[in-house]
């Protein structure tokens, strides 16, 4: 309840500058890439995009690590979920029997992992407050909510501000939550494009003709009004549900509808997302990438609850609007100059990486805009209007007095 706030529209337009800086640093290094003639791990960029993304929105620093792949950031950021065969067991057991864990003191983030992430929240806090420094960041609510319960005469209030030590765990869920879901859509997204063409040309199409209508400038509206782009992120998460499971537990007896079944109190519950967007009575050709599933006409049809990209509920992700925001602005602002197409490491059909517990390709060398495969030359805006250019050519032979070609 007390971070719900923290991502209204409002907010998502108030940080949408940062977003765009850190897609502006990730379109340099694509491009400088592509010069060199040299290939593009998408996965691994993506990944430093959206690093950098929550790094500077909930740590108010910024990593620049789309530059620099050794940055701090993205190494901690590829420790915190590459997990060893003991830990996905042990993660495991802990999401079953939450309780033995916790009375076993069973810890699950690596101290060096926690220290750093915490240390950086302690530094970050006390040298704005020390220096009056005010950013627009998921930081600064934070610092807000923990000087809610301090009064003009310092004294405590009633109502619960948020502790430091809380403000590192928010910080830190909005990392884990907020990177790799965001990096791992774009990553399946780019590998469904690289195979459908067509998919890939229309989504193009999408933003060129959107950023034409607003000055070949990507802003929180224009990204609104890619309606494609949408349409392929939600198929994308259809077929991809980066959380390809949800859990609950029964609070009160529940007996199913129509059978002898009751779930009794206490009982955790799995819910397979991943098993219900691939099941043909829900989305018929599940294997099919198909965009136009959700298209305005057709997603109407789509049955409830049998699309849950973001779960549902109250609990549901309180991240949606921003994962959204920078998934597309991510997709858009490479998808506007390069055409994808699968490099020959990509490893077809894909294997899912079975140690992490979001949905991600096995493989570290993925998918790539390889030498020869960018579309023509980077197209720099406004784009080339082949129709009005033939019109003026066409203009110019008939004024001319010489006429012919
Ligand atoms: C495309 C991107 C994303 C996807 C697919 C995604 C998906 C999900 C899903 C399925 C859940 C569980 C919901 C449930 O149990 O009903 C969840 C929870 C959560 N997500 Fe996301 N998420 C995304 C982006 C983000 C971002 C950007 C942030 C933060 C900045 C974030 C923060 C969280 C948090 C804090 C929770 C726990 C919420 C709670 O327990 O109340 N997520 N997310």
């Amino acid at each position: 309840m007390k971070l719900t706030p923290t991502f209204t529209t409002g907010k998502m337009k108030m940080m949408f500058n940062i977003l765009l800086g850190c897609s502006q640093q990730m379109s340099e290094v694509v491009h400088d890439t592509y010069n060199k003639n040299e290939e593009i791990n998408i996965k691994d960029m993506l990944a430093r995009f959206t690093t950098d993304v929550i790094s500077s929105c909930a740590f108010g620093l910024e990593s620049n690590s789309c530059k620099n792949p050794d940055e701090e950031f993205r190494k901690y950021g590829k420790t915190v979920l590459d997990f060893s065969t003991y830990e996905v067991l042990r993660n495991s057991i802990s999401t079953v029997l939450p309780d033995l864990c916790r009375a076993l003191g069973v810890i699950l983030v690596k101290p060096h992992v926690a220290k750093f992430f915490y240390n950086t929240i302690k530094n970050t806090v006390d040298y704005r407050e020390k220096n009056n420094i005010y950013r627009k960041d998921f930081l600064q609510m934070l610092i807000d909510m923990k000087n809610h319960n301090v009064n003009n005469n310092n004294e405590k209030k009633q109502e619960v501000g948020m502790t430091l030590n809380e403000m590192a765990a928010e910080a830190f869920a909005f990392y884990v939550g907020g990177f790799e879901t965001s990096s791992s859509t774009m990553t399946f997204a780019f590998i469904e494009m690289a195979l459908n063409q067509d998919v890939q040309q229309r989504a193009r199409e999408n933003v060129r003709e959107v950023l034409d209508r607003h000055n070949g400038e990507i802003s929180y509206e224009a990204l609104q009004e890619m309606t494609y782009v949408q349409q392929v992120i939600d198929e994308t998460l259809r077929k991809y549900p980066i959380v390809p499971l949800i859990v609950r537990q029964c609070v009160k007896d529940y007996k199913i509808e129509n059978t002898d079944t009751i779930i009794d109190k206490g009982t955790r519950l799995f819910i397979p997302t991943y098993a219900i967007h691939r099941d043909p009575d829900n989305f018929p050709e599940p294997e099919q990438f198909d965009p136009d599933r959700f298209s305005p006409e057709n997603k109407r049809d789509i049955k409830p609850f049998t699309y849950l990209p973001f779960g549902d509920g109250p609990r549901n992700c309180i991240g949606l609007r921003f994962g959204l925001m920078q998934s597309k602005l991510g997709i858009a602002t490479v998808l506007k100059d390069f055409k994808f197409t699968l490099n020959e490491k990509t490893k077809m059909p894909m294997e899912f990486n079975h140690h992490n517990f979001v949905l991600e390709p096995q493989v570290d060398s993925i998918p790539t805009a390889s030498q020869g495969t960018i579309f023509s030359k980077p197209c720099t805006y406004p784009k080339f209007h082949e129709e009005e250019v033939k019109r003026q050519i066409n203009d110019m032979l008939n004024n001319s007095k010489l006429g012919g070609p």
